[in-house]
């Protein structure tokens, strides 16, 4: 068997989807000149068109860059402390075993690992919203997200070093960083996940989801409220509902990124505990404002590098690779000097 290639990023991570949190917009950055012509009417209808506001939204972009470009460096680090200093309340839930998943959720992989499963078949066990293939299945027991959420607040009120989820969530824990990719995530991917992506988004590489970015989400009232509009850097995401209590905080679903309508509708759909929703990662959603408690989230961002080695999903190109640590963006070499044997099926699409 070939040697697993190296994951990389796509150096479009340094210049396109740069969220301008002040006007909630995301934008593309090369420099000043080319901001202002591209974005100026946004930013002036979203009241930051002074000299003064601008100066400050280019400062944040400028530092949004900066941040990524020192991302994979810091992570690294922050990870080597982690596992050296941190102290886990629940070892346990680092491990996935058989026990955290709902007894219906190993139903449905055992349906889909079936010789005959069909995605009729596979629908009979899902909720289904709409026409925009969104689905919610059980995933979790109870006990576990509570260990699990128990486990998170640990780590948040330690004092080990913190990343961000992503560059719109503030806070949240970003799985990898502290140890839980190895024998959690990567199993929930391959071995219960893939079965049933493979029968719901066989032309998204459900069939060969082969890396992912995995975290935690947190909204609380003097904290995040609400998430703005966007698409993830995933071809499909799983996002599971861990509690604690809240109240409001559904998502919200628009059109699928590649296929805009000129009135788009939304849906809306809300998180029930121990629940997850599959959706594209190209779906356009966002997240409203919780009333009241806590609102925590896992989401399991997964990427098919046969699909997105073609095009990036998030500038719309050939990627250009770059470098990265660990999954990277999910991106591979390309596989030329494969022997056939290798060749995996789905880059055959
Ligand atoms: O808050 C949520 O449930 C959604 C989070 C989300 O869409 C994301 O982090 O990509
Ligand atoms: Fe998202």
């Amino acid at each position: 068997m070939a040697a697993a290639r190296p994951f990389r990023a796509c150096s479009c991570f340094f210049s396109s989807n740069l969220f301008v949190r002040r006007c909630g917009l995301h934008v593309r950055y090369r420099h000043r000149e080319q901001l202002l012509s591209d974005y100026g009417t946004a930013l002036r209808e979203r009241g930051c068109g002074s000299p003064e506001v601008l100066e400050a939204v280019v400062r944040e972009i400028e530092a949004e860059v900066q941040r990524r470009k020192q991302l994979i460096h810091q992570s690294t680090e922050r990870k080597a402390i982690i596992a050296s200093r941190y102290k886990r309340k629940h070892p346990e839930v680092y491990v996935l075993q058989d026990s955290f998943l709902a007894p219906e959720f190993l139903e449905i992989v055992s349906y889909c690992t079936s010789p005959d499963a069909h995605l009729d078949g596979l629908l009979r066990y899902t909720e289904s919203f709409s026409d925009k293939r969104i689905y919610r299945l059980p995933v979790f027991t109870e006990e576990f997200c509570r260990a699990f959420v128990e486990e998170l607040e640990n780590f948040e009120q330690s004092d080990m070093p913190k990343g961000r989820p992503n560059s719109m969530n503030n806070y949240g824990v970003l799985l990898n960083e502290i140890g839980m990719d190895e024998n959690f995530i990567t199993p929930l991917r391959e071995k219960y996940l893939r079965p049933i992506t493979a029968l719901l988004y066989p032309d998204l590489g459900g069939a060969c989801l082969d890396s992912h970015k995995a975290f935690v989400v947190k909204y609380a009232l003097h904290e995040d409220l609400d998430l703005s509009s966007h698409y993830d850097n995933a071809e499909v995401t799983l996002n599971v509902s861990l509690g604690k209590d809240f109240t409001e905080g559904s998502l919200y679903f628009g059109d699928f990124r590649q296929d805009p309508s000129p009135v788009p509708s939304y849906i809306e759909v809300e998180h029930v505990g121990t629940q997850g929703l599959l959706h594209r990662g190209g779906q356009i959603h966002g997240a409203l404002p919780i009333a009241s408690g806590e609102r925590w989230n896992l989401i399991v961002w997964m990427r098919a590098s046969a699909i997105r080695n073609r095009l990036c999903p998030m500038c719309n190109q050939k990627p250009e690779l770059v470098e990265a640590e660990g999954f990277g963006d999910g991106f591979t070499e390309s596989a030329e000097d494969d022997v056939p044997e290798t060749v995996d099926l789905c880059s055959l699409w």
